[in-house]
């Protein structure tokens, strides 16, 4: 019998993938166990085109958590970016908007920031065709009273402006830029205020820490940001961080990953994080990477690849957070990326002990978990060297289980690719391949980068989620326009 056969065979017996790509009976070991073992057995046994086979047709890229991590032959394939494919359906997508963005679809400005963003991660820019029907778009979705709808003529929107103003600064330039009426959409953000202190969505809409985030992440961009707009939005914000540590939508909601980034940005933005319990939301959000080294949203649900983003980023604000705190009360950092020197010794030390695993030194012992090798070193040491969440095994979540590799990127296997999810993987892969990192010019090195160095993406402003060099030319237009 063929022995990709037998392979679809075992996975009908003993191979049942769960929603999230990963068998949980395979990891958790019981008949699991020896089903794994001989599914690895039959997987070792093919070529590796046989394999690229087997795991694309059975949409099985799941397992390979679980699989051999130094198979590099293998690896290759399952964990490069696919460039080209990328762009290709980026481009496509973009296109298939027409000339006009003639669609009646509401979301058009988001499908062309998460695009326009995607191919911007990439290190790749749009021709001046598609960039010019992109601001002409935009431009028509700009209301005569400030903001922005989800096509001309619709109703302004905080969600849709946010998404217009990034994508024009994502294209750059003095076109797109010089095309946000700053005076307009600052009086667009005063109306959406509430006497309260929080943000409405639109003229008489809900009130939420989405509409927070976005009015402040548009009026920091602007430079347009002032007392009236920022008066009692701490407060707010603070009233929706729940018992668990991370914030919900709205005060009593649940705890989750997007208002969480959406909270503690816009915290950080008007200066006011340090009102926030920062220990628990720090709590919070690193428990929500699961075993399959993806994040979930919110306690109990399935993990999926946008969250790589909203919960990543999130873990590296705080961590920088807590770096800062430390050397300002301290003189030293207790939790920190790591000095440049500190993460070449870090990253020496590594090569060292992978040569000679010297067990007997008590301040340097390892172990393994799902095949990432963790240091436990004395607990300073362990704190100072180490991010808080697993940054590899984040990235090899997304690039086995979220990334299509025809292109384009989905929420978890068996799903479909779509733009939102394809923007906010590569966002959290780049999150994650600089999360080392103290600032956004320095290149990572070679090891932070699961799948080779080519995978290397784009640095983003982790408060706008916009490519940084992108971000500092705006920063400086709008600067010289106030
Ligand atoms: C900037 C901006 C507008 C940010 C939006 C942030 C964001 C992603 C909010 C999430 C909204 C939400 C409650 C999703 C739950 O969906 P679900 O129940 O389908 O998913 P889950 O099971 O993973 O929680
Ligand atoms: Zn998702």
């Amino acid at each position: 019998m063929p022995v990709v056969t037998r392979l679809i065979r075992l996975k009908c017996v003993g191979l049942r993938l769960d929603r999230s790509g990963l068998n949980r009976r395979i990891c958790h070991g019981g008949h699991g166990e020896s089903t794994r073992r001989r599914v690895m057995e039959e997987l070792s046994s093919l070529t590796v085109s046989q394999r690229e086979q087997f795991l694309v047709e059975n949409d099985v890229f799941g397992i390979y958590n679980y699989f051999d991590a130094s198979d590099v032959s293998t690896q290759k394939y399952m964990m490069e970016i696919q460039r080209d494919k990328q762009l290709d359906y980026l481009m496509k997508g973009l296109r298939q908007l027409g000339p006009q963005f003639s669609s009646l679809d509401a979301n058009r400005p988001w499908l062309c920031y998460w695009i326009l963003h995607s191919i911007a991660l990439l290190g790749e820019t749009v021709d001046d065709e598609l960039e010019s029907n992109a601001i002409d778009f935009l431009g028509r979705c700009q209301g005569s009273e400030g903001g922005y709808g989800g096509g001309p003529g619709q109703l302004p929107h905080l969600a849709t402006t946010y998404a217009a103003v990034n994508a024009l600064v994502t294209l750059g330039g003095d076109k797109a830029l010089s095309s946000i009426n700053r005076e307009k959409m600052s009086c667009f953000l005063r109306r959406m205020k509430d006497t309260s202190g929080g943000f409405r969505m639109h003229d008489m809409g809900e009130m939420d820490v989405r509409a927070c985030y976005t009015a402040i992440s548009v009026a920091s961009i602007l430079n347009i940001m002032d007392d009236e707009l920022t008066q009692g939005l701490g407060d707010y914000i603070l009233s929706c961080q729940t018992y668990e540590g991370g914030i919900g939508g709205e005060p009593g909601s649940e705890a989750h990953g997007g208002y969480t980034y959406c909270g503690l940005a816009a915290m950080i933005l008007i200066n006011e994080v340090d009102r926030l319990n920062l220990d628990s939301l720090m709590n919070w959000a690193v428990h929500r990477q699961g075993v399959e080294m993806g994040f979930q949203g919110r306690t109990n649900k399935l993990v999926d690849g946008c969250y790589t983003f909203w919960q990543a980023a999130p873990c590296v604000l705080l961590q920088r957070l807590y770096s800062t705190n430390d050397h300002d009360v301290h003189g030293s950092s207790h939790i920190s990326e790591g000095t440049n020197e500190e993460h070449h010794a870090h990253d020496e030390d590594d090569l060292e002990d992978s040569d000679d695993d010297d067990d007997s030194d008590e301040d340097n012992d390892e172990d393994s978990v799902n095949g990432h090798r963790i240091h436990h070193t004395s607990t300073y040491i362990n704190r100072r060297m180490q991010l808080v969440f697993d940054s590899l095994g984040l990235q090899r979540y997304v690039l086995l289980c979220s990334k299509i590799p025809d292109g384009g990127f989905r929420d978890k296997p068996r799903k479909p690719r779509d733009f939102y999810h394809t923007c906010y993987c590569l966002s959290g892969l780049s999150v994650a391949q600089h999360a080392w990192l103290k600032d956004e010019d320095t290149p990572p090195l070679t090891r932070d980068i699961m799948g080779g160095y080519s995978n290397l993406l784009e640095p983003v402003q982790l408060l706008h989620n916009i490519v940084m060099d992108q971000y500092n030319e705006a920063i400086e237009f709008f600067f010289k326009a106030a």
